[in-house]
This record gives C-alpha cells, sequence and structure tokens, in this order.
C-alpha cells in the first residue's frame, strides 16, 4: 500500500503539490490528471524522491520512504521504475543492452560496473521484449526505432527491475493514436499480470478512463477528484480542466477494465 500524507512541494512562493493525500492498495493502476501545470510531474517525482517534498510523507507498506537516505534510498528508487515521456534510452546502445540497464540493481557491483551480464539477465530481458513484441529488434540501435517502440523498450526495462511501483510521466504525449494503445497496453499487461502499482500521468482524458481503475485529479496542486472513472462527470472534468472540459472529456470509456490476474515474476521464456 502506497500512503501519502499531507505531501506538499513548494518552488520559492509557488506551491506545485498542496497538501495531498491518497491512499493507493497494491496492484491499482491510477491515472493522474489534471491540467498542465497541476503539479503532476512533481507528485511522481516525489514519489520515487528525484524531487523532496517541502512537507508531508510517503509510506510504502508503512514504512517512510522520504526518510531514506544513501544506500536505502537507492534501494527504494530501485522498486519505482519510471517511464518518461521521453524513453530516455541510450540511443547509440543496442536495445537489449538499454533492457539490461534496468538489472544494474539486481546483480552485484563489480558486474554492473564492467557491464558483465550474465546470461540468466540476457534470458530475463530478452523475455520482457518478447513480452511486448519487439525482441526481434534486440541488436537495433535504440536511436532507429519509432517512439511506440521505444516506449516499449523503456516499459521493458522498467519490467527487468522488478519494481513494486512504476511510475509512467506522460508515457504517451509523443506518440501517435496507435502506439498510444500499444504502450498503454503494455502497462495494463505489466498492471494485471504482475500485480505492480501503476501511476501514470495522462493528459488525455479518454485514456485515462479507458485504462485506469481510479482517477486521482489535481488543479493548482491540491486535490480535487479522487475515484473511479465513472464518477467524472462534467462538474468534476470542469473543476479540473475549466474552459478546456469540453475538449477533454469524452463519456464513452473504449476498453472495459479488466480483472486483475496476478502471477509472480517469470521472465524466462
Ligand atoms: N524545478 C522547478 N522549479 C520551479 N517551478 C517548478 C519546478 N518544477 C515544477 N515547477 C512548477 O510547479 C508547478 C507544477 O509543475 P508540474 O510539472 O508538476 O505540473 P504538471 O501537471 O506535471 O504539468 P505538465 O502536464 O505540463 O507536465 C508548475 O507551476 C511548474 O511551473
Amino acid at each position: 500500500m502506497l500512503i501519502i500524507e499531507g505531501l506538499t512541494r513548494r518552488f520559492g512562493e509557488r506551491i506545485a503539490v498542496d497538501d495531498v493525500c491518497l491512499e493507493i492498495p497494491r496492484g491499482s493502476f491510477v491515472g493522474v490528471i489534471g491540467r498542465s501545470g497541476a503539479g503532476k510531474s512533481t507528485l511522481l517525482r516525489m514519489v520515487n524522491r528525484l524531487a523532496d517534498p517541502t512537507a508531508g510523507r510517503i509510506l510504502w507498506d508503512g514504512r517512510d520512504v522520504t526518510a531514506l537516505r544513501g544506500r536505502e534510498l537507492r534501494d527504494w528508487r530501485a522498486r519505482c521504475a519510471m517511464v518518461f515521456q521521453q524513453f530516455n534510452l541510450s540511443g547509440r546502445l543496442d536495445v537489449l543492452t538499454n533492457v539490461l540497464v534496468g538489472r544494474l540493481n539486481q546483480v552485484p557491483a563489480h558486474r554492473s560496473l564492467l557491464r558483465l551480464w550474465s546470461a540468466e539477465d540476457r534470458a530475463i530481458a530478452l523475455a520482457a521484449l518478447e513480452r511486448f513484441d519487439i525482441a526481434e529488434l534486440a541488436a537495433q540501435r535504440a536511436e532507429h526505432l519509432s517512439g511506440g517502440q521505444q516506449q516499449r523498450v523503456a516499459i521493458a526495462r522498467a519490467l527487468v527491475q522488478e519494481p513494486d511501483l512504476i511510475l509512467a510521466d506522460e508515457p504517451i504525449a509523443s506518440l501517435d493514436p496507435r502506439n498510444t494503445r500499444v504502450v498503454m497496453d503494455a502497462l495494463a499487461r505489466i498492471n494485471r499480470e504482475f500485480g505492480i502499482t501503476v501511476l501514470c500521468n495522462l493528459h488525455a482524458l479518454d485514456i485515462a478512463r479507458s485504462y485506469c481503475d481510479r482517477l486521482v485529479g489535481l488543479s493548482a496542486g491540491r486535490l480535487v477528484f479522487d475515484g473511479p472513472p465513472d464518477a467524472l462527470d462534467a462538474d468534476a472534468a470542469r473543476q479540473l480542466y475549466g474552459l478546456e472540459a469540453d475538449e477533454v472529456v469524452d463519456a464513452t470509456p473504449t476498453v472495459p477494465p479488466a480483472a486483475p490476474h496476478v502471477v509472480p515474476f517469470a521472465f524466462q521464456a
């Protein structure tokens, strides 16, 4: 369970996240929605401590992760895999090596420094690529892939990290509609098949409604909506999006939420 208590982040006079409280059970797929500048990225970045809160606490299974330092903080970050809008791959490295980077925390330091990947690590990385139908790209340089393929590589890298949480910050913002579906499907599979909690910042409300089992809406840093997608009515959307509400509201969910089916990690093909 992820518990966020009174989480606040100020940048000078500006409050990016303002006294947010949430309880997120394991295995949830939560969409964080709101206008540009609402505080979505700052909220996610605080969860894995890329940004530190000005006030408040974050607890994972009862442990205060806001207090972690040094090795414990590195371990926490390894358990919260990030997926970014711009994929954050090493373009000149091949796809398999990019995925193996997700294993760095699982291997002894001397091996990770020398990039000495074991046959088991390679098999795990390859199986993750197979899972997302991109194993045939394993030897290609990441920079030669399309945006949708690169994002699937980034999700495979997140998966081999064996995280408790995936924090996806606008993972589909630079993708076309077809790749948007492919990438959201990949996140949904990780959530359902492995029971990994997903927090996903999304601009597109129709996508958030289709894929997430819960929506958390921020406006000027404050939590103004927290509920299932079908509870987000026109009034709630207007509170979140103001005059843009009519543009972003699509009342028809396009993909019915699927029941979670949890299996342990098993990457080997
Ligand atoms: N490092 C920073 N320094 C100063 N202000 C910041 C910083 N990071 C974020 N902010 C401000 O905090 C507020 C929230 O920003 P944040 O990026 O979290 O919003 P967002 O909802 O993710 O927006 P977008 O959807 O455009 O990415 C904004 O007003 C932003 O300008």
